[in-house]
Parts: C-alpha cells; structure tokens; sequence
C-alpha cells in the first residue's frame, strides 16, 4: 500500500493507494470521526461495494443512502433524501459522511458534507478511476445547475481518500477510459516526462495491469495534492486542473448531462486547447499529435458533438467559474508539460478551432 499526503496546515489528510483496502477496512475505519457514519453511494456501487464499508464501521451507529446513478442525478433536489436521513436519524454535527462511488457520488456527499450543520467530516472512498486519479482529492464538491456544470458548491475537505485499486475491476471500459481522460491531463499541464511514461504505458494502463495503474494512480495523486497543497481555492495555479474544461463542461451542459462522460469530454477540451493553442503558435503540430495519439489510444474521443454550434459553445463557455468581466479565460499548454491560464488569445483562433473541432466526424478509436 502507498500513502501520499494532502498537505493544508491542520486540515492536512491522508490518501491510501492500495488493493484489499475495503476488504481489510481499517483505513476507512480510521478517517472516522465521531460514533455515527452515513454511507452515501448509488444503486450501482451500494450493492457491490457498501457491505465491505460498512463491516468497517461495525460497532458505530451505521446508515446507508443510495441515490440514483448518473451526472443527470448531480442536482441540488437529489441532496435531499441524504439531509432527510441525517436528521430523521438525529446525526450530529460530529457524524461523518462516507462517499462511496465515483466523482458523481463524491461531490455530492462532498458537498452534502459542507452543508449539513454548516460542516462535517467526510471520507472519500473512489470507486471509479476518474474520482481515484483526480475528484477525491482537492475538496471540491457541488452539483450541476441546468445552465451551468458544478455551479453550486463549496470546498470542503475530506478527512481521508481510501482508493481500493481492486474496486476498479468491476468497472466498464467507457469509464475506465473516462478517467484515463484526467491522467493525461496531468502530464500536459505540469509533467513532460509522467506524459513520456503514458506514452510508454498506455497498452499496460487499458489492460489494467496493476503495477501500471497503481504508478498512474500515485503520480497523478502526487501531483493535484501538490497543486492543492500550493492553493487550496483556486487563486492561481490551481486553476491549470480545469485544462480542457471550459470547452469540456460546455458540451456536458450543451448536450444534456449524462449523455456524454465528464472524461470524454475533458479529453475532447484538451484536444481543443491544445489545437487553439496550435494555432496561437504556442504548440507544435508535433505535440498536438502526440496528446492526440494518446487520446485515441486511451479510447477517448477526440471531436466534439456535432450538434453543438460555434455560437453555442461560445454563449457555455462564458459559464465558467474562470470567467473575468465576461472574458474566457482558457487552459491553454505551452508545451507538453506545461500550461497557463490566459484571456489573451485571438478569438479568431479560438472560432476556427471551435468550427473544425465540430465539422469534422467523429475518428474512429483505436485501443493500445
Ligand atoms: N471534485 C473534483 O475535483 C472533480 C474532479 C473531476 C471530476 N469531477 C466530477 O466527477 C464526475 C465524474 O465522475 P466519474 O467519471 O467517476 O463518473 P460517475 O460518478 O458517474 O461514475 C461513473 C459510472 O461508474 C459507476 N461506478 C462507479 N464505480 C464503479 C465500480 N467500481 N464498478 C462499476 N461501476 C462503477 C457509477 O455508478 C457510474 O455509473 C463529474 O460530475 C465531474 O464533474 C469532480
Ligand atoms: O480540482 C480541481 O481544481 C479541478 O479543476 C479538477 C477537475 O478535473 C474537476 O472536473 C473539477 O470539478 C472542475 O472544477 P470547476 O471548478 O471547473 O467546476
Ligand atoms: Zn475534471
């Protein structure tokens, strides 16, 4: 098992990286606080999963809530069975919350957490690899508004992320995927040679071989805690972890939640911002198709949804939580492993990459 930390001062946590962690459920038991626990999951990951946890917590005062599955279902109304059940059970203020399931099921007990009496512990425990490599670290929680992904929210740490590598055996190869969207993230925005090791290991990570996805799993821990250790709020650097996703929440929102994965269209916004900054000369044709090959490789798509025209892409994209005076301000990579925030492009640039990145069809995804 490896341990990595979340370093913020007296809200510093632990992360556990690990095959048999719910099995042998001692780390999970010992991010508890308090003699009372609520389990949030959803009606996929309870029924494989909550046994495990909850014979973790034997001997404390356990209750568990499913709530339905799916980013459709990341809405504020769906908060309220877990508020009822808190108070119905009389949890109090020093009850921790359990998220158990994937960033869908982590943002919304996250953000259940925050809210609940102003503030209660919670343990993330990632069951899918897009909430182990990226959305259980970091403490930021929320949900969806129809006009706008991840529009309510707050930050709220946990007090530990449990990640039990086997849990991702039971997951479906669209998803699986969906994360690998997030770990290449990592290595354009802050680590050429993490990208030079996916490049090498791609074949090994879509096989799932442990020691690969173990290595993938640490390295893109290692480097958000660092991100999120330097700035909790997203004052400044914080901010190169949402690459690709100003254009990538414009296609969750614009299409419908749900119909596309987080992931999926993060890997599609990456491509965009790369392609963007391409034409800004800030990248060469060379790096463009080599973040594009992995992509293709990871079995992620690499053009948006065809129904989304440019101006509608624009009128999302101004829904941003980066937004300045109504200025998109965009991730854009300066090289492969490097990245900044910036306003200062040229919108011409940024329609042309708009208008090809929905004129093309989709390419055919290889896997390797
Ligand atoms: N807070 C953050 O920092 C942060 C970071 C990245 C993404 N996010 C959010 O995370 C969400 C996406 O998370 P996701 O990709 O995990 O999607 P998800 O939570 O919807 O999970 C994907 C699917 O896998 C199922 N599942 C989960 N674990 C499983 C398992 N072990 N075996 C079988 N099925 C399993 C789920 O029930 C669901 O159907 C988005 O809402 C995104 O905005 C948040
Ligand atoms: O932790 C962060 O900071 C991130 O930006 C990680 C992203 O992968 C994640 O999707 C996050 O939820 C996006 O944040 P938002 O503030 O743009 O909603
Ligand atoms: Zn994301």
């Amino acid at each position: 098992m490896e341990q990595l930390e979340v370093d913020l001062g007296e809200r510093s946590y632990p992360i556990h990286i690990g095959p048999g962690l719910l099995e042998h459920g001692e780390r999970v038991r010992a991010g508890i606080r308090g003699h009372q626990a609520l389990v949030v999951t959803n009606t996929t990951v309870g029924p494989l999963y909550a046994e495990r946890v909850e014979q973790a917590l034997a001997g404390l005062e356990v209750e568990r809530v499913e709530l339905p599955d799916g980013e459709a279902y990341k809405t504020l109304d769906q908060l309220d069975p877990v508020f009822t059940r808190l108070l119905e059970r009389g949890f109090e203020r020093g009850a921790t919350i359990v998220a158990l399931g994937g960033g869908v099921v982590g943002d919304m007990a996250g953000f259940a957490a925050a809210c609940y009496q102003r503030g209660v512990p919670f343990v993330q425990v990632p069951t899918t690899l897009l909430a182990q490599v990226d959305s259980s670290v970091g403490g930021k929680t929320g949900v969806n508004h129809r006009l706008g992904k991840n529009m309510i929210g707050a930050f709220h740490q946990p007090r530990a992320v449990v990640i039990d590598t086997d849990t991702l055996a039971t997951l479906d190869e669209r998803q699986f995927a969906a994360g690998l969207a997030e770990v290449i993230k990592y290595g354009v925005i802050g680590d050429a040679d993490f990208f030079a090791w996916l490049e090498e290991h791609m074949g090994a990570l879509t096989e799932r071989d442990p020691a690969a996805l173990t290595t993938a799993i640490r390295r893109s821990c290692e480097a958000k805690a660092a991100i999120v250790a330097a700035d909790e709020r997203e004052g400044g650097q914080r901010a190169l972890l949402n690459l690709g996703h100003t254009f990538g929440h414009a296609i969750e929102t614009g299409i419908g939640y749900g119909r596309w994965l987080h992931g999926e269209a993060v890997a599609v916004g990456s491509l965009m911002a790369a392609e963007l900054a391409r034409r800004l000369g800030w990248l060469s044709d060379e790096e463009v198709h080599r973040i594009e090959a992995l992509t293709v490789r990871a079995g992620l798509p690499t053009r948006a949804p065809a129904d989304l025209s440019r101006a509608r892409f624009l009128e999302l994209m101004r829904v941003d939580k980066k937004a300045r005076g109504g200025e998109i301000r965009l991730v854009l990579p300066t090289a492969i492993g490097n990245a900044t925030v910036t306003a200062d492009y040229d919108p011409e640039a940024l329609a042309a990459t708009l208008d090809e990145h929905h004129a093309l069809p989709a390419r055919s995804v290889s896997r390797g």
